[in-house]
């Protein structure tokens, strides 16, 4: 079993308590249901950083990255840095992040926030918007193609952007899907956790020109950034390279002002 199979099977005994506890008609009820969501795959377009910074407490791969941080002073940091988006792990189990995590930022910032999960469930699409999410991720490799097309079709119903990742061609080849807005290329393999750049360059000339291209995980210099703009990335997702030090919006604000 690798340890993606492990987390989608806990997803799914996860999403089965909560939805005994908090149905979908109770969530509806969240004041946020109703607030107008910003486009994460706008900002990217249009702003010039294309940085999405991510809050990432533990990792499987990593174990403790930072615990010492508050999500006010991250997002307030992140804010402040001139990123173009935030993704925030709200996976407790594996990544020590909460939906609370979610709730607590989008108080303190206007900029879109992306709800980190591993989605298996259309549940968690209406969670995200009750919490807060301007957009969610769907994983190619945790999902059938039917379920890529039908969740994509959800969140853009409730007005939230998607990024779908892949790590393959095989996995991009059943993500062309209309209702997606931003196709990210992880890096890293979930299954090995092997991380390579040249991933991104592989996949980029195979993406249709009217998917925003992001490029994900294992970045930690402008230099990479400014090579992958060259394929045509307009999103850089970064976590680990900021989370890591004892104050990731000024380390974001450091890394951004090089670009
Ligand atoms: O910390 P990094 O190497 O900068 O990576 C960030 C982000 O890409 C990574 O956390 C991530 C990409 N896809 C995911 C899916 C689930 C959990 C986490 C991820």
């Amino acid at each position: 079993m690798t340890i993606l199979d492990k987390i989608i099977a806990y997803k799914h005994k996860e999403v089965k308590a909560k939805k005994a506890t908090f149905p979908i008609s109770v969530l509806k009820q969240s004041a946020l249901f109703l607030r107008e969501t910003k486009s994460l795959a706008e900002a990217l377009k249009t702003s010039s950083s294309g940085i999405i910074a991510e809050h990432k407490r533990r990792s499987p791969s990593k174990s403790v990255i930072n615990d010492k941080v508050l999500i006010t002073d991250v997002a307030q940091g992140y804010q402040n840095a001139g990123v173009s988006g935030m993704s925030i792990l709200t996976d407790t189990n594996f990544f020590g992040g909460s939906l609370d995590d979610l709730l607590v930022a989008r108080n303190v910032v206007e900029f879109p926030l992306l709800r980190k999960e591993f989605i298996v469930d259309a549940y968690q699409i209406y969670e995200a918007k009750a919490y807060g999410a301007d957009a969610i991720l769907l994983i190619a490799a945790a999902l059938t193609e039917s379920q890529l097309k039908e969740y994509s079709a959800i969140a853009k119903s409730l007005s939230l952007d998607v990024l779908l990742e892949v790590h393959n061609e095989e996995e991009l080849n059943k993500s062309i899907i209309p209702t997606v807005d931003m196709l990210g290329v992880n890096n890293r393999n979930l299954k090995t956790f092997k991380v390579s750049i040249d991933i991104s360059k592989e996949l980029s000339s195979k993406i249709p020109t009217d998917f925003v291209k992001v490029s994900e995980s294992g970045i930690s210099s402008v230099d990479t950034i400014n090579e992958l703009k060259q394929y045509g990335f307009q999103g850089f997702l970064i976590g680990e390279n900021f989370m890591k030090t004892e104050n990731p919006g000024q380390s974001a604000l450091k890394f951004i002002k090089q670009l």
